[in-house]
């Protein structure tokens, strides 16, 4: 499918997606000194061929203007002539997308994520047991126990993809960069918010938990 063959409305929809879902991230703080980036995808998906519409990097993802977003390749390459520049950090995108053919991502930082992923780098995995929000992340059992991975935040994003491949795990929908934030997926927008408000709510108790009891 090329990208012109998907529907005006599609592109529309997931635009209109993006701007409510940065909205309300940006009432709760989530895009301290414009960081953060959020991707929705149009259209059919295959590993080798897709397309998403992507936040445009550097931009003030406090304020909506008409320059926030564009939509991008497989290969993180505008689809249209335009001269915005995608995220700093599309090649995530992509390669999330490539391995999951998930429906969207949302990143963003918080001192929670980047505090305990420097608390759990040696273990490469930030440890949670039995708290109840791991249902938000669609995992049913009881007292189930997850691991969510942590990657290296090498400054240049390539080293980083490579990193994402070996670690993601397609049970547990987000990845930890360490002392940077939390990428999160879903099928759709509304699943990727949910999994990114559990995985926040998740590092915050985690935290807390460890603070409590004073861990070394
Ligand atoms: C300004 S700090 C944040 C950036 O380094 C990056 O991590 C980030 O999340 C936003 O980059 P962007 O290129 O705007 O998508
Ligand atoms: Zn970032």
């Amino acid at each position: 499918m090329a990208f012109s063959d998907i529907k005006l409305e599609q592109k529309q929809q997931a635009l209109a997606e993006l701007r409510s879902v940065k909205e309300l991230f940006a009432s709760r703080g989530w895009f301290a000194g414009t960081s953060g980036n959020l991707s929705v995808r149009v259209g059919d998906y295959t590993p080798d061929e897709f397309y998403f519409a992507i936040t445009a990097s550097g931009k003030d993802k406090t304020v909506h203007t008409p320059e926030d977003y564009l939509f991008v390749d497989k290969d993180g390459k505008a689809c249209e002539a335009t001269s915005l520049k995608p995220s700093a950090e599309t090649l995530i995108h992509n390669e999330i997308y490539r391995l999951t053919g998930a429906g969207a991502i949302f990143h963003v930082h918080s001192v929670y994520s980047a505090v305990i992923s420097e608390w759990f780098w040696e273990r490469k995995a930030v440890p949670v047991d039995g708290v109840e929000l791991i249902k938000g992340l669609n995992i049913w059992e009881e007292e189930a126990h997850i691991d969510i991975p942590i990657v290296s935040n090498f400054a240049e994003i390539p080293r980083i993809v490579p990193e994402v491949t070996e670690r993601l795990d397609k049970r547990i929908p987000g990845i930890i960069l360490r002392k940077h934030g939390i990428y999160a997926w879903g099928a759709n927008a509304f699943e990727a918010k949910r999994h990114i408000e559990s995985f926040e709510f998740l590092f915050e108790y985690v935290y807390r938990w460890e603070m409590l009891n004073g861990r070394k």
